[in-house]
């Protein structure tokens, strides 16, 4: 057949390698070396809500205009479960969850996790697999959990299943979270919103907005 791409010369450059490397492991699956530590004692207690972690977040803040609302509920261990509601203002295809929302509600299940350790860290890298679509007015039902911790690297996974908590699976992700200090938040932030933060009279509030935080 005329035109065929099998019958054009590989641009130069594009040869396969005479040896591939060996298969790497994803910089999300947790080293050997990495442990699972005891819930800290500031965890909230099993079955309790892990509460918004800042007011004004797009994934769990209750005052975001637009933003997902979240809720997240402590598990047993270093698990965490939560559930996201797909809307019509949530659409990609019609009718159909849009996969960047789908991602920020794993992203923030997981970023969850993190106050179990009582750790704040942001998102370093987050992997996602789409297993099937997931129609407008579904109820994602996320479960999470720590796989490992390394120095200030915090593994963990999780899956969203449809049709109810033990309902298919829908989506799976996998995620780098990077401990940090405050300043990773005061040196970076719009000046305004951390001081907002830094002035709000609940102190609960204000350290959950820097202790653990996107
Ligand atoms: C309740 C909370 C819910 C939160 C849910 C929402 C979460 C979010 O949306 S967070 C917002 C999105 N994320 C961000 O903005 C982070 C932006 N990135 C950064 O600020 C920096 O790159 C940061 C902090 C991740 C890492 O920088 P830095 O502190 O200098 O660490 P660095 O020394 O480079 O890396 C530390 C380790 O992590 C590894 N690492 C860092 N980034 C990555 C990455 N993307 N992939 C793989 N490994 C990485 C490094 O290789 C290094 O490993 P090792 O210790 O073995 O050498």
């Amino acid at each position: 057949m005329t035109g065929s791409i099998t019958s054009q010369p590989a641009p130069k450059g594009s040869e396969q390698p005479a040896e591939r490397p060996a298969a790497q492991l994803s910089p999300t699956t947790p080293p050997q070396e990495a442990v699972l530590p005891p819930r800290a004692p500031e965890a909230p207690a099993p079955g309790t809500l892990v509460g918004s972690h800042y007011d004004h977040c797009f994934g769990c803040g209750p005052q975001h205009p637009a933003g997902l609302r979240m809720t997240v509920v402590a598990g047993e261990g270093l698990d965490v479960t939560a559930e996201f509601t797909v809307g019509a203002g949530h659409q990609g295809g019609p009718g159909l969850a849009h996969g960047g929302l789908l991602t920020t509600a794993m992203d923030e299940t997981l970023g969850s996790l993190n106050w179990l350790l009582h750790a704040a860290a942001v998102t370093g890298r987050l992997e996602t697999d789409f297993v099937r679509p997931v129609p407008v007015d579904s109820v994602l039902h996320i479960r999470a959990r720590i796989t490992g911790v390394h120095g200030r690297k915090i593994y963990s996974a999780a899956e969203g299943r449809i049709g109810g908590p033990d309902g298919p699976v829908a989506i799976r992700a996998q995620a780098l979270f990077i401990q940090v200090k405050l300043e990773h938040f005061t040196q970076h932030g719009r000046p305004e919103d951390i001081k907002k933060a830094l002035d709000d009279p609940d102190l609960f509030k204000r350290a959950r907005a820097f202790e653990v935080n996107p």
